[in-house]
């Protein structure tokens, strides 16, 4: 087989990926219904390196099942998270002129967005704002210490410290998969120009007193994550983040949901690793939906950290199931695919 035809073949692999992936999203944007008898696994961190084993078994577990985990005693200490959520919410309660001075930066995760994220399962924007930091990309993109002191310098350590607790946890799938146990931090390196992990504050709108929210909106609509890992930082009390794990919740569309609490890290694996794992972990579907009329209005914020790998780094499992494919190219890919269905909505 020549170069050609066989890069053709790498695209043709991609390309039946991309759709696959896209029609399954299309058909799970209605309501569904609950399911609350499911649990997402808590996995306790204390003491890891000495409790490596058997953290790494309870780890493998939950993401080869339900593809989600909620870790506790992970060592970011919990007043550190709330620094991080108060500067958040110090950013997001600027005003709309001030925050345009950070546009979101296309295609490059970095900087500041509103109402701007339309999913193909849904076709309406999520009820959200958000700014991401993607570190090499931060140029004219931070607010200065007049307009949020010390805003980065303390979510650069912020991010920092994420990126090492998802190292920790990928390492533990690095030594399953039969990877080297420092495979995955490699695949990260956070002092490369090719960095493409993201750490993305998230607002999510609050509700106006006495107006129910038109049908079909959600604060984050029903999607799987393009990265290797999320690690997602929520609040006690801000709920509605709900998952379909699995063929059969799929087809009953049962939506199980994740209780938030401030000392905890709720964890999904997404499409990439998915991928890289020969389809072993599994990228599961989740949402954040609206609150019911009985619930708070008010509004919710979490703080995501996404694991991507390098540009420049090759994925494949060590079954080879799927074609090699570099992390460039397969959230490119990912991204368009999204796009077009955004687009083919419209119309
Ligand atoms: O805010 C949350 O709880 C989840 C956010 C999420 O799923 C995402 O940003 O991909
Ligand atoms: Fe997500």
């Amino acid at each position: 087989m020549n170069n050609t035809t066989h890069q053709k073949d790498h695209d043709n692999t991609n390309i039946a990926y991309g759709l696959q992936e896209l029609n399954f999203e299309s058909t799970i944007g209605g309501m569904g219904q609950e399911n609350n008898q499911r649990t997402v696994p808590l996995i306790d961190l204390t003491d890891f390196e000495q409790n490596r084993d058997k953290i790494r078994e309870q780890l493998w577990h939950a993401a080869t099942d339900i593809g989600f985990f909620q870790l506790v005693n992970h060592g970011i200490d919990v007043a550190t998270v709330r620094e991080a959520f108060a500067l958040s919410e110090q950013f997001f309660a600027l005003s709309e002129e001030n925050k345009a001075r950070f546009p979101l930066k296309e295609g490059l995760n970095a900087g500041w967005e509103f109402m701007a994220q339309v999913r193909p399962s849904t076709g309406t924007a999520d009820q959200k704002e958000s700014y991401q930091i993607t570190l090499p990309h931060m140029d004219n993109l931070w607010p200065n210490q007049v307009l949020v002191p010390e805003f980065q310098r303390i979510l650069l350590d912020f991010e920092q410290r994420a990126w090492q607790l998802g190292m920790q946890v990928l390492s533990c799938f690095a030594e399953k998969l039969g990877f080297a146990q420092d495979f995955f931090t490699q695949a990260h390196r956070r002092d490369s120009a090719d960095y493409q992990s993201t750490l993305r504050l998230l607002h999510y709108l609050p509700l106006d007193e006495g107006v129910e929210p038109e049908a079909g909106l959600w604060r984050a609509g029903a999607h799987t994550d393009f990265d290797c890992l999320t690690m997602v930082f929520q609040k006690t009390g801000q709920g509605g983040l709900q998952v379909c794990p699995g063929k059969e919740a799929m087809q009953r569309q049962e939506w199980t949901s994740v209780i938030p609490q401030d000392d905890i890290i709720t964890c999904n694996i997404g499409d990439m690793l998915m991928r890289w794992s020969d389809d072993k972990l599994k990228s599961t579907l989740h949402r954040v939906r609206m609150p019911k009329p009985d619930e708070a209005r008010g509004p919710r914020y979490s703080m995501a950290f996404f694991c991507q790998a390098n540009k420049d780094v090759m994925i494949q499992g060590p079954e080879r199931k799927y074609a090699e494919i570099s992390a460039r190219d397969y959230l490119l890919q990912r991204i368009n695919a999204n796009f077009s269905a955004a687009k083919a909505a419209e119309k």
